[in-house]
């Protein structure tokens, strides 16, 4: 039965109860045909309205095929440096790993709001499985309109017995297909940083832990008023996204302040984006840049990001080789876990999540 032929949601603490505690989600508000947005949703006119996109600018698209011949080599360098973002096609990733992984993330919020609350904050046997909704819905001051499950990889024996049965083989195996698109990405990066072999140790240090969240963005009776994700930068070394045709990702652009430039869909494309962790090991060379992702009246959207990250227990701080040339430091050494427990601990700001590790 529809949600809303057996509940009325009348005021602030219905709506908590009913996306939150109940684990219906926005998805849930969503499919009970709401007609205009609950206030605590309602974004300050400065988060949810982008003043100067810039249509005639976009992210380059590089061809993988042929990742290691210098010409591309230097194209994904630049990017990183430039825009902190990139999409690649002929990236090795089979397009049915693609298509597979979105059903999948269909399926797992298409499952009961009674299935899907037993992987809760509150109610998950393990804090390496997490679903939820909006990012840090304690400390913000207003929502976001986007429900979430975050896998944070151990093992296949814990994604085994943890993860959820509807999704897990389809995840682990988008997360096995992208390794070798990561390996040749780092590759390619450390060498400009004059790390011109990745041994165990830099490894693990760039790719020790991976964490694969599934978004859902439901449509938005007033898409306007609120955002799928606010303005953040990622604390991971580098991001791999995967979207859907719908769009509505932004990345901050270099012309001036509230510049932003549109992420276009690509059939079989996928979205690369250099994170925190990676902006400080390269002492700033590559760029965490910052990104958000609008509501939509009229499309359910999901993506799939894949963040690869430094282990918890790692100190992060600039590589030697790239300080070699005698450059400054401008970043400490912080312990990464201390890092992203910064991150999670606070309603997105934008790129101040890296002020934590400056000198
Ligand atoms: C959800 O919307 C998002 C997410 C993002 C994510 C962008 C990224 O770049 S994710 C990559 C982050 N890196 C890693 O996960 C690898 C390293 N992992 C760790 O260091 C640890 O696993 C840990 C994340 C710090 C958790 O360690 P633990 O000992 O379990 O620490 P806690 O004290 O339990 O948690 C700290 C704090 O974080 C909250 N939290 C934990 N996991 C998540 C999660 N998956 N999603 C959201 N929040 C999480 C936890 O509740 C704690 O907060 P409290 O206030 O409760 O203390 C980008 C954009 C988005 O919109
Ligand atoms: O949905 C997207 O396209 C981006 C999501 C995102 O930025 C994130 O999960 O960190
Ligand atoms: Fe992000």
């Amino acid at each position: 039965m529809a949600p809303s032929m057996c509940i009325s949601l009348n005021d602030t603490s219905d709506v908590t109860d009913f996306v939150i505690k109940q684990g219906h989600g926005v998805k849930g508000l969503s499919e009970m045909g709401i007609k205009s947005l609950p206030e605590q949703y309602i974004q300050p006119l400065e988060e949810r309205q982008m003043t100067k996109i810039e249509p005639q600018e976009s992210i380059p698209v590089i061809d993988m095929a042929k990742w290691d011949d210098t010409q591309v080599a230097n194209s994904i360098c630049d990017a990183a440096e430039k825009w902190g973002f990139f999409q690649v096609v002929n990236h090795g990733v089979p397009l049915q790993v693609l298509d597979n992984v979105k059903k999948a993330t269909y399926d797992f919020f298409g499952l009961p709001a009674e299935e899907k609350i037993k992987y809760s904050k509150e109610n998950s046997s393990s804090n390496n499985v997490r679903f939820g909704t909006s990012f840090t819905p304690h400390a913000e001051k207003a929502l976001e309109w986007k429900d979430y499950l975050s896998l944070f990889y151990v093992s296949e024996d814990e994604a085994a017995a943890l993860w959820p049965s509807v999704c897990k083989d389809e995840i682990l195996e988008y997360m096995k297909s992208s390794k070798l698109l990561i390996n040749h990405l780092l590759q390619v990066l450390m060498k400009r940083l004059n790390v011109n072999e990745i041994d165990e140790t830099k490894q693990s240090l760039l790719t020790g832990s991976v964490r694969t969240n599934i978004n859902y963005y439901p449509i938005c009776p007033n898409p306007e008023l609120t955002v799928g994700v606010g303005r953040h930068s990622d604390v991971s070394t580098l991001t791999v996204l995967l979207q859907d045709n719908v769009g509505g990702l932004y990345v901050r652009g270099n012309e001036g302040q509230d510049s932003w430039i549109h992420v276009p869909p690509i059939d079989g494309a996928i979205v690369i984006n250099i994170g925190d962790a990676l902006q400080i090991m390269s002492n700033g060379r590559y760029r965490s840049v910052e990104h958000r992702v609008t509501a939509n009246g009229s499309s359910n959207r999901i993506s799939v990001p894949i963040f690869v990250n430094p282990r918890p227990q790692d100190t992060i701080g600039p590589l030697p080789e790239a300080l070699a040339n005698g450059e400054k430091p401008i970043y400490k050494q912080v312990l990464y876990s201390d890092y992203v427990k910064h991150f999670f601990r606070k309603a997105h700001d934008g790129k101040n999540t890296v002020d934590f590790a400056k000198i």
